[in-house]
Formats: C-alpha cells, structure tokens, sequence
C-alpha cells in the first residue's frame, strides 16, 4: 500500500452494507461488509435483508438495522487496520427508490452526536417513520395508475420523468403512505432517499437528493431539471406542493465536489481526518456504471437481488417499458436500465428445487450453485437437442415483476424453434410440471436474458466496426457484457447470458464481483476529490484504471448459430409475456 490519499466508497443494498477502499490509483486496499439476514436477522426479524406484509404488497426494512450496520462495518474495516485517517473521500450506492423520513428533530440529532455512544442509540428520534419502503414493495398500484394518467398517458410520463409509473418509485410510495400515515407525513421533516440518507449521517445534516438517484421517483422532470409541478401536485395534493417541495429539497446537479466536512463522530470515534470530505452518493445502479469506463455499446448486467440491464448513452429515448436516469456525473448523458425483481431470488427459488445431489458430490458439497450450473449447462439452447424440437420458454416470477407488469407464477411454454411459431402453453399435468426440474435451471436464465435482448434491442447496432471478432456484419448486439453482483461469480450463468444476448468481444466479470456499485462510489470519490477544472469522471478514472486485473474474460459472447436461435424464438416469447399479461396483470 502506499502512503497517499485513500477513498472510501459504500454499498448499502438489499441484503448488505459493503465498504471498500481504494488509493488514487484506484487499487483496492480494503472492504469489509454487514450482512443483514446474519448480523441482524434475530434482532429485526428480516429475511433477505427486508420485512414483508404480504396483505398489502409491502416490503421495507428497519432504518435501525442500517445505523447498526454503520458503525459495524466500519469497526470492521478498523479492526482490519484499514488506516481510516488518510482516508480523503467518501462516497456510495445504495439500493434505490427506498426512502428514509426524518423528524423535525433531525437536524439537531445528527449535528450533535456523541462519539462514545452508538448511531442507533442516538438517532432514536430522528426518524418520523420507522421503515424505508423497499425496491421490492408493490403495495402502490392504485397510486401508479393515478401518476400514468395525471400527465396523460403512461408514454408522457416516461417522457416528463424517464421512466412509466412504478410500485417502487418514490413518489408513488410517498403519496401512498402520506394517505396511510397522514401523522407520520405531518410529523416529517425531510424525505430522503436511501442514497442521501447514507450521506446525511457522513455530513452530520440532511444531503441533498443527486441528481441521477432523483429519476428513480417518478417526480423529477429530467429535461426540465426540475420537480415536476403536476407530480408534486398528485403526489401532496393542491395545497401540499410547497411543503412537499420542501420536504425533498433541493437536489445537487453536481455528481462531484463536496458537500462539506466528515462530521465529528466519525473522526473521534474512527480516526477519520478533518481533512476527509463528503462527496454526493447516487444510487446503486447509476454508481454501478462508474466502476469501469463503460463504452457506448457496452452493457452491465448487475445480477444482485434484482437483476439489472445497464448502458449509458447521449440518447434520451424514454419508453415505458424500461428507464431513464440522469448519468451520475456526466451532464448530458444518460444511464439506460431496466430492473427485474425476478433475479436472484428466482434463480436460487429454482436452484432449491433441484434433486438434490449425491452425497458423495464433492462440487455440490462446497459449492450451492455447482448442481444447477451443471444443468444448465447440460442442457441446449432452449431445450432444443435438434433443429426439430420445440423450444422451451418460461416465466419463473415468484414476486409480482416490473416489466411486464405480471402477477406472481411460473409458467412454461413450448414454440415452434425455427421460427416461434405455434406457441403453447405446457400446463401441469396430474401436479407434475410440464418439464422436468432439471431444465428449469437453463430456462430461467434464458428467459431473464431473452427479456433482456428484447427489451435493448433498440439501444444496439451492429458493433463490427473495431470489434475484435474478424466477422465484418454482426447481428446488432452489445460489445461487452460486463456482470457484477454476487451472480456474476457464476460461470453458467455468464454463459447462457452471453449465449442469448451476444457480445462481440466478449462477457467479461468485474474482480470485485459482487463489490462493482461500491467500487463505482469510491471512485466517485475519487473523481470528485481529485478532478482537475472540468476533468469528466471518464476522463480521469480512463487515465487510471487498469484492464489487467480488474477484469476477466468469463464467456465468448456472440456464438454464430446460438445467437440467431434465440432470435428466432424472440416474438414468441413476446408474445408468451403477452398472452399471460392479459391473464395476470398486477391489480
Ligand atoms: N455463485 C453464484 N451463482 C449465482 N448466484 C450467486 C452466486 N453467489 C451469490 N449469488 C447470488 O447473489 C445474490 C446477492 O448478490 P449481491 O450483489 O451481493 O446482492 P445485493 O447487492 O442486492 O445485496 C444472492 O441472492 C445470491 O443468490
Ligand atoms: O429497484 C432497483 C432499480 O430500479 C434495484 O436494482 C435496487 O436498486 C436494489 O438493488 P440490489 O439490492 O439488487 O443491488
């Protein structure tokens, strides 16, 4: 390690809190993390990171179980003597949508903590609400429906906002648990998103909303730059505006600089130095984009607790099938996205449901995953053993799914594999489902994927041009895939994702893994302390970040021949999502 100046970048996701350290040369020194379900499960009650009440579609965490976590994992990377004092600059990611309601006595209690006495124990009162409404709740489709009408149409508000209304967008939840709570909404003092909560305890005093995790809420007018007049409106009612306007604040249009001095506690009681300043924090998605230089053409699957599909790009094309976000540090760009809450959950909910192993399995006994890779691999492309077959497709949504819209359910589907032709429906026959378990594990995956190519079909083209592939006319595809997340350490699965969504140079895997959208808030830090006048985060962090070692070549991407089967059975499986949208929308 060297001497110099360290920065600190944090994850506060679904199921943990992650820090990691990096020095101006964006090596990583240090990391630590909570994991909530083992460090906190008996104490909050939470599974997976999060509580539930399923009567209503809600899902939330305790923002106590998040201050707890704080002050531990700092402790932890203490206790690895991580040397917090040269640390210069902190910033993160946290799971996105989720907001945190603070009490009139907020600010008092967050100027003045005390270093001998706990976050938790301190901050007791500064909260008018217990919860922060999780990226998984879907208690607000009354609330949706109101936002796609109020602008007119769900297209307009994709326009206005970047994205259709959402159960879990925040204004949709805000406006919810106003009508709930009307005494806790009264009692609020300012509305945080999980981001800005994060850097408020850093700042001793409410941060600022950034200005790319604000389009996760169905209330920021991305090309005005502004709140949206109407959606405030909808949101707090006519005589609510100025006060709602006031609960969210301003939001920081600048994804760098400073928004001032570490406050004290964290000095005294972990060594942080006066020196250590507080950058702006984004969500989990948009920092997920800052842990390399991502190219145009170049895409992000995060397989994390959702699933996300991720490209940054100049276009702002907004459709309501998928998102726009403000980029987080480059004015005038943009972060594509689209977001499955299908993902890991799904995936592991089919991995358990395998037959189970032979003792003697030495792969199954060290690793959980080593069963269902080796299905999946065992089994072709959509179940097809020849050019005759019918391909295999499904819908695996053990919760409600954001696009499509579609109930909790499995369902499974045969077509025509040369030209999708012929769709049916398989049913359960007698309780046993229409294929075995078994080839589950490949089409889960092939589905999450196929859903995937769909849906960024527009955002691709050709990428011949440069590729290192030798063919000169490549089908429209992305260049790189890159995966983090804690899926991305799983060798079939990049396969299978390379396989159905192509890649012409290639799936690569972060180093850091399941670490990237930490990654991407210390360099944020980085930039945002180190930026040279008008030096963009690319500009600085492309001079510095190394290929070698932060990145390795995990599947070849485009196959010739398994790309264009997936293509062949691609309205088909539109048209399955169709046929069970018109049966199972969300209500
Ligand atoms: N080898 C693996 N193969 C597939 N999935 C994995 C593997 N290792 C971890 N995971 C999945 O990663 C998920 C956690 O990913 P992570 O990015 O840490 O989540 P989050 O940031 O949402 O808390 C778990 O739900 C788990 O299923
Ligand atoms: O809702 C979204 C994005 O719109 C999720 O991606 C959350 O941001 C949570 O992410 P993870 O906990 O899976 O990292």
């Amino acid at each position: 390690m060297s001497d110099g100046p360290l920065y600190l970048g944090f994850d506060l996701s679904t199921q943990q809190l992650k820090a990691i350290v990096v020095q101006s040369d964006l090596q990583v020194v240090a990391d630590a993390k909570v994991d909530f379900d083992q460090d906190f499960g008996a104490k909050y009650g939470i599974k997976k990171g999060v509580l539930v009440n399923e009567d209503e579609g809600e899902v939330y965490a305790p923002v106590a179980m998040w201050l707890e976590s704080l002050d531990l994992v700092l402790q932890r990377l203490q206790e690895k003597n991580t040397p917090l004092n040269r640390i210069r600059g902190i910033s993160g990611s946290c799971q996105q949508h989720g907001s945190v309601y603070w009490s009139r006595q907020a600010e008092t209690l967050l100027g003045g903590l005390q270093a001998d006495k706990t976050l938790v124990d301190q901050l007791k009162d500064a909260f008018s609400h217990p919860y922060g409404p999780n990226w998984q709740d879907h208690s607000t489709q009354n609330q949706c429906d109101q936002f796609d009408a109020k602008l007119g149409s769900a297209e307009r508000l994709a326009e206005v906002t970047g994205s259709a209304a959402h159960h879990r967008f925040t204004g949709t939840q805000i406006m919810r648990l106003r009508g709930k709570l009307p005494d806790m909404y009264a009692a609020t003092s300012r509305i945080s998103l999980v981001s800005s909560f994060l850097a408020s305890l850093f700042l001793g005093t409410v941060a600022p909303i950034d200005i790319s995790d604000a389009c996760g809420m169905n209330l920021w007018d991305i090309p005005g730059n502004n709140w949206s007049e109407p959606l405030l409106e909808l949101t707090a009612g006519k005589d609510g505006v100025a006060e709602l306007r006031s609960k969210l604040g301003e939001v920081r249009q600048d994804g760098g600089g400073s928004m001032g001095g570490v406050n004290s506690y964290f000095q005294t009681k972990y060594g942080f130095s006066a020196d250590c300043e507080v950058a702006p924090f984004t969500g989990d998605n948009p920092a997920t984009i800052l842990a390399l230089p991502l190219r145009p053409l170049d895409a992000i699957v995060s397989l994390g607790t959702s699933t996300t599909f991720l490209m940054s790009t100049p276009v702002y094309k907004p459709d309501p099938s998928y998102h726009f976000f403000n980029h987080p540090t480059t004015p005038g760009q943009y972060m594509f996205m689209l977001c499955y809450k299908n993902g890991g959950l799904a995936r592991e909910k089919v991995r358990d449901a395998l037959p189970k192993p032979a003792a003697a399995d030495a792969d199954a006994a060290t690793d959980p995953w080593a069963t269902f890779n080796k299905h999946a691999l065992a089994t072709p492309p959509l179940d097809m053993h020849s050019d005759t077959d019918r391909a295999k497709l499904g819908l695996y949504f053990y919760l409600p799914e954001i696009v499509p819209n579609i109930r909790a359910g499995t369902w499974r589907y045969t077509c025509n594999g040369t030209d999708g032709s012929n769709l049916q429906e398989e049913e359960e026959k007698e309780g046993k489902q229409a294929w075995p378990a078994s080839t589950d594990a490949r089409t889960i995956v092939e589905s999450q994927a196929l859903s995937m190519r769909l849906r960024s079909q527009n955002l691709v083209h050709s990428p011949s041009s440069g590729s290192s592939s030798g063919s000169s006319v490549l089908p429209a595809q992305p260049r790189r895939i890159y995966l983090v997340g804690g899926g991305s350490l799983n060798p079939a699965i990049a396969r299978i994702i390379g396989d159905v969504l192509g890649a012409a140079d290639g799936v690569y895997k972060l180093d850091v893994g399941g670490n990237a959208c930490a990654l991407g808030g210390a360099y944020k830090a980085v930039w945002a302390r180190e930026r040279a006048e008008g030096e963009t985060f690319d500009e600085l962090i492309g001079k510095r970040w190394k290929e070698e070692g932060a990145i390795q070549k995990v599947g070849d991407g485009y196959r010739e021949g398994v790309f264009q089967r997936y293509g062949n059975v691609l309205a088909a499986f539109e048209e399955m999502e169709g046929r069970i949208l018109k049966v199972a929308k969300n209500t």
